[in-house]
């Protein structure tokens, strides 16, 4: 099943989605199977995997740490995806690899694709690769089913926000702020308001990500997007093994009223 086609099963259920963030090898890479697997029983819609990477671009401090303790743990793109395919049998729910776009180059772009869908692979987000030039792996990943997220942020003029909401795929990758991203104690008021016109031009889900770290944050959010992705609460709560932090943020998604 495609990304968008897992997602919209959510959606039609009722529920809204929810996307836990997770640096991959954070604690090291054995820790990968059992968050997966803990993370896909609390019935979480997706698991955006995050590749360490030297060089970050959007990230706030505690995705920053979070990326140089997988790096002192000898983390990379190769191992992560190994590993993932190690597990592939576990895996019922569909992950979604966010990297940057040197290692997915040195890699090689053909094997890389192949090798991301054989490790449960269904989407990918590059965030330092412009929508302009995403030709350079995009014909790769159409031939493995692997749908390319774009990000559309707060800033984008109309025109721009209509062509990425097209070109997205599996789901619209909406930034509620302006700026890294970090755990916040508020938002832009007017977000209702960007989040109805961005529904209006895409045909697929619209997630809203960046800051969101409370229950509280999640229905608000749920009730303007289709679901929340969540990283750096999700982070620290897992170098706590604070899973009642993580279980309370999916519940907020289960019972959701849309405006
Ligand atoms: O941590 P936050 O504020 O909850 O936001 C999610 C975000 O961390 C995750 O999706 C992400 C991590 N690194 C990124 C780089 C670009 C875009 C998105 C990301």
């Amino acid at each position: 099943m495609t990304l968008q086609a897992h997602l919209e099963k959510v959606l039609a259920k009722g529920d809204k989605a929810f996307v836990p963030y997770i640096m991959a090898g954070d604690g090291g890479l054995a820790t990968l199977k059992p968050t997966i697997l803990k993370l896909q029983q609390l019935g979480v819609s997706a698991i955006e995997v995050g590749i360490p990477f030297s060089d970050p671009v959007a990230d706030g401090p505690t995705i920053e740490t979070a990326g140089e303790r997988a790096l002192s743990h000898g983390v990379t793109l190769k191992k992560v995806i190994a590993q993932l395919t190690s597990f592939y049998d576990d895996i019922t729910v569909p992950l979604v690899m966010m990297t940057y776009l040197n290692p997915i180059l040195a890699y090689g772009i053909d094997a890389f694709a192949l090798d991301a869908r054989l490790a449960g692979i269904k989407g990918l987000i590059v965030p330092d690769m412009p929508y302009e030039e995403s030709d350079v792996i995009h014909p790769a990943l159409k031939q493995q089913n692997i749908a390319l997220v774009q990000l559309v942020s707060l800033t984008s003029p109309p025109e721009r926000v209509k062509k990425l909401a097209e070109a997205s795929e599996g789901f619209i990758y909406a930034v509620t702020v302006n700026g890294i991203t970090g755990e916040r104690a508020s938002f832009a008021s007017q977000l209702a308001e960007h989040f109805a016109e961005l529904k209006q031009v895409s045909s697929i889900p619209v997630l809203a990500g960046f800051g969101i770290s409370t229950p509280e944050h999640v229905e608000n959010f749920c009730k303007i997007a289709d679901g929340v992705i969540v990283g750096s609460k999700i982070v620290t709560a897992l170098l706590e093994d604070d899973w009642s932090t993580i279980e309370q943020l999916v519940q907020a998604t289960k019972k959701i009223e849309a405006l």
